[in-house]
């Protein structure tokens, strides 16, 4: 799913209006028509509906719902934000609205009598929004924050600046965001979390052709028919085909990493698995993980054996495997040697950002995959997602790599500096060792999808998917990497069919 800047969003709608062809005002109360039917489908007529509308486009939606939802008898009033005098779209929709009759439309609101029945849906600013919000306003939107009940807002919380980090002090806080068409940049920002609530996109019927030919280095993930197929297993495979992958983590009294990536990459259908270790973990693997070939280190509490690796497809690097100089010496030989597709995470990463040298040796398409910690290390610091975004985009085009940022919204980019943000995943994820799941998962389908950026997309979503698997089981509390690892039982069942 396309991600579109504002300036594309309103060529959209100027294309759509002109070649549909269908005017503004019934494109409006087409839009308008989507928010309804969505409220209907959540929510009673047993709510209060509370209209808060701007003088803009974005009122005029505001307006139009009023009316809209007043016809499916929900109790509905209006409260004008900026008077009574706007966009010839809002015009519009005010005559038709006083013309109802049914429609208390005021000026202020009380909101001592709100409760938890109320429904505010914020139609005061959209797209348009062009500077913070501020004076009346912006004590108005701080009232509504604080009032009990639903919040609800109309393609964008007011405030909430669609392609950049939003200045203002007062933005509205929804529950709920009904976006038209296409999601906004801003959604997939952690920070505007707490803004723009639970989004859903609503289709109102902008043309496909159009947004089919915008240039967008931004999309949403999404799984199709065609990435299930590269999962498929050949009725006639062998253990050859389905790709070799070595795990190389941990080192002494740090093997829980090394278990969890390397169940994850046998769960997620590699063919042959190899585990490097140091002679007295051996056992450890043995027992927890019998199908793993065992590779053994020369040394007794780190890493450090430069072992060939000619025949695997793909190597881990790094999860909880520390920085002896004999390690980062073996990482070195590896990025020189290397064939196949490199993983990389965690202290690898901040061996990388420490040697910068060594950044200079990354093969093209390894994967690297830090979290914020972590790539701050690489890069600098920052203060918000979309400063990370701009670095991860010039990390990416310059080393000719792909980096899985991972957290919220975890963003994937490659080489060309394209984004690929992932819905799946939750909080109860937030806990050691999702992070050496994930790898794990990456070299169990690294060898079958033959690319680093849809390996990385993939495997980031069903890493993901199931973590909310294990969310609806277990809980966020309760869950752990290891009840994920079981879930990947139903999240491969999902693909698989
Ligand atoms: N035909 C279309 O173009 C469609 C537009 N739609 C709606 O139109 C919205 C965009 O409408 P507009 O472009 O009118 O923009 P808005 O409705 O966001 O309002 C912009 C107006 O507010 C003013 N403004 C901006 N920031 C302000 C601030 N901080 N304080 C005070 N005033 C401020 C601007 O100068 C402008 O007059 C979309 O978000 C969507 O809700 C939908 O109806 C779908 C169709
Ligand atoms: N709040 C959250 N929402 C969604 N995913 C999350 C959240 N918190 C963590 N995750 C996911 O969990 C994983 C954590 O990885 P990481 O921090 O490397 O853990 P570790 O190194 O301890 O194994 C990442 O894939 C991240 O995207
Ligand atoms: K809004």
């Amino acid at each position: 799913m396309k991600i579109l800047n504002v300036q594309q969003i309103r060529e959209a709608d100027q294309f759509t209006i002109k070649n549909e062809p269908i005017a503004s005002i019934d494109l409006m109360e087409r839009a308008s028509g989507q928010v309804v039917n969505w409220v209907c489908k959540h929510f009673s007529n047993e709510h209060e509906i509370i209209v808060l509308a701007g003088s803009g486009n974005n009122g005029g939606d505001g307006l139009a719902i009023a009316r809209l939802l007043s016809n499916q008898n929900y109790s509905v009033k209006v409260v004008l934000i900026m008077g009574e005098s706007g966009s010839d779209d809002f015009e519009q929709n005010l005559d038709r609205l006083k013309s109802l009759k049914k429609v208390e439309i005021l000026n202020d609101f009380n909101f001592s009598n709100s409760n938890n029945d109320y429904i505010f849906i914020d139609a005061i600013f959209g797209s348009g929004l062009s500077r913070p919000i501020e004076g009346d306003i912006a004590k108005f939107v701080q009232k509504v924050n604080e009032a009990k009940g639903i919040k609800l807002a109309v393609d964008i919380p007011s405030g909430v600046f669609a392609d950049e980090p939003s200045p203002g002090e007062t933005i509205f806080k929804s529950d709920f965001t009904l976006s038209f068409q296409v999601p906004k940049l801003a959604f997939m920002m952690a920070e505007n979390q707490q803004y723009v609530g639970q989004f859903e996109i609503l289709n109102i019927g902008l043309s496909e052709e159009f947004i089919n030919n915008c240039i967008s280095d931004y999309s949403i993930y999404e799984l199709t028919k065609e990435l299930k197929l590269l999962l498929k297993v050949d009725s006639i495979a062998h253990k050859g085909i389905r790709g070799r992958a070595t795990i190389i983590a941990g080192g002494h009294a740090k093997m829980g990493a090394v278990i969890l990536a390397a169940k994850g990459t046998l769960h997620s259908g590699i063919g042959l698995l190899s585990v490097q270790v140091c002679p007295l973990c051996i056992d450890i693997i043995q027992n927890q993980i019998p199908e793993a070939l065992i590779l053994e280190d020369e040394n007794d509490y780190v890493l450090g054996s430069f072992l060939g690796y000619n025949k695997q497809d793909v190597l881990v690097f790094g999860p909880a495997i520390g920085f002896a100089n004999k390690t980062i010496k073996l990482l070195e030989e590896i990025l020189k040697t290397f064939k196949g597709q490199l993983i990389l995470d965690a202290d690898a990463i901040t061996i990388l950002a420490k040697n910068r040298e060594m950044l200079e040796l990354l093969p093209e398409g390894t994967i690297l995959t830090p979290h914020h910690g972590e790539f701050k290390r690489l890069v600098g610091n920052y203060s918000n997602n979309f400063e990370a975004l701009m670095q991860l985009k010039s990390f990416c085009k310059h080393h000719k790599v792909v980096v899985v940022l991972k957290g919220k919204f975890t963003a994937v980019c490659n080489e060309k500096g394209q984004v690929s943000f992932n819905t799946t995943g939750n909080q109860g994820m937030a806990k050691g060792g999702s992070g050496d799941l994930l790898c794990g998962i990456l070299a169990g389908i690294a060898p079958r999808v033959q690319n680093p950026f849809e390996t990385a997309k993939l495997a980031v979503y069903l890493h993901g998917f199931s973590g909310d698997i294990s969310l609806k089981e277990y809980g966020e509390n309760y869950m752990t990497p290891s009840t994920m690892i079981s879930n990947l039982k139903d999240t491969f069942k999902k693909v698989e069919n």
